[in-house]
């Protein structure tokens, strides 16, 4: 977690807190869950561990029964969220990612595995305490479920009147929010009256009415134009920072994951096939799954020379590479070493870098000479020193 991630008392948010009745939503959760949480017993007993991640998702399988026949949405899923990070999960059409997001505050129950949030176990909970634990996760959704005949205070306020705030409780912490969100002056508007952009602020204010700690995002901004959708990202972003606030999204835009996220989990099937830090997969995605998710947002092969790609090398071909680069090996004088130490003249062919989370990453198509001095594995593996990854992609034969 980047060391920036600071907690509100820190950066002068404390009238957002003060004013929340949360310490009422938590007496009563954690009462009922027991007079200790596994995370205090975890951490009494072990003084030497890491202390509970804030979700720890075990084991997870889920099926449903359709049309007569059994439809496995999760497998044997494990993923732990640290607090403070935001951790994008994606993955194709039915890949599970709804049904993961919904088992975290307890609206799908899994046949098997543990879920743990703030150490305690949600599937365990019976449906009152269900209820309270909801009050400390907010959710926002991609056709942001406002009411209509509520305007945008009562829509934000409407968590807190459930939650038994007074009134004077109600308008301060209303009016904080709104000025979080940037929507001081849309107080007594309508849903109908807002724009995309503004309907999903009056989303994220009454998530975060109830003070969570933790804020679920189900394709919060594939209903948004590409700017609006950067300014939500921003948004979500700065409460993240502001607030310390952890936040699980799932998103089909890759960009969502690039721009926001720290970390990402990649469902196929119910089952993950990748996970760690956004710098990492997108600098050498592994699976193919992956790959394919993200080529719109990789740079990779163009068009006109995958046409010309032979598995085999044939008369006046020449070997291509691509080469991953991440982190300090970003910026390495490779082609430069490659002709000095080996006297191969690689040309660049196609390549581009980028930067993500501070990390640069980048991809370098090379052509290498049809001869070389060395032996292809010996460029290989000299390459593979230097740089994240090197792939033999194939053999190109020159344009006509
Ligand atoms: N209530 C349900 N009853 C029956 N099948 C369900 C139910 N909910 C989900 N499924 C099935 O479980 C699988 C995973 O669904 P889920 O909605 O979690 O996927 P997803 O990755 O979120 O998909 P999408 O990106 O299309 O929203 C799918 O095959 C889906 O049809």
């Amino acid at each position: 977690m980047p060391a920036s991630r600071s907690h509100c008392s820190e950066v002068g948010m404390s009238s957002l807190t003060s004013s929340i009745p949360a310490a009422r939503f938590e007496s009563a959760f954690d009462a009922r869950a027991g007079s200790r949480t596994e995370r205090e017993t975890a951490s009494a007993t072990d003084a030497h561990r890491d202390p509970l991640p804030l979700i720890r998702l075990q084991n997870l399988s889920k099926s449903f029964e359709a049309g007569g026949r059994e439809v496995v949405a999760l497998h044997g899923v494990s993923i732990d969220v640290q607090e403070g990070e935001i951790l994008g999960i994606i993955g194709r059409s039915g890949a599970g990612k709804s049904t993961l997001l919904r088992c975290i505050n307890g609206l799908e129950r899994p046949q098997s595995g543990t879920i743990l949030v703030e150490g305690t176990p949600v599937n365990r909970l019976g449906e009152a305490d269900l209820a309270a634990l909801r009050r400390r996760i907010g959710m926002i959704f991609q056709h942001f479920n406002l009411l209509s005949s509520r305007s945008v205070f009562d829509n934000v306020a409407l968590p807190l009147e459930l939650a038994g705030a007074s009134r004077s409780e109600i308008e301060s912490r209303v009016s904080d929010l709104l000025d979080l969100v940037g929507l001081a002056d849309k107080r007594n508007v309508y849903p109908a009256r807002l724009s995309g952009g503004q309907k999903q602020r009056v989303g994220i204010a009454r998530a975060l009415a109830t003070s969570p700690r933790i804020l679920l995002c189900d394709e919060a901004t594939s209903a948004l134009d590409p700017e609006t959708t950067r300014q939500i990202l921003a948004l979500l972003g700065d409460i993240n920072r502001k607030l310390g606030l952890t936040i699980v999204l799932i998103t089909h835009e890759m960009a969502v994951v690039r721009d926001l996220c720290d970390r990402m989990v990649v469902l196929d099937h119910g089952r993950i096939v990748e996970q760690g830090a956004v710098a990492d997969i997108f600098a050498q995605p592994r699976s193919e799954v992956t790959r394919s998710l993200l080529q719109d947002v990789l740079p990779d092969l163009p068009a006109s020379l995958a046409q010309r790609l032979s598995d085999v090398p044939l008369p006046g071909s020449q070997p291509l590479l691509r080469l991953r680069f991440s982190g300090s090996k970003a910026g390495d004088p490779v082609i430069a070493e490659l002709a000095r130490q080996l006297d191969v003249a690689a040309s660049v062919v196609h390549g581009a870098i980028d930067t993500i989370k501070g990390q640069p990453i980048g991809v370098l198509i090379l052509a290498l000479p049809e001869r070389t001095a060395q032996p292809l594995p010996a460029i290989i593996d000299f390459l593979r020193e230097r740089t994240t990854s090197v792939e033999l992609l194939g053999h190109v034969l020159p344009a006509h």
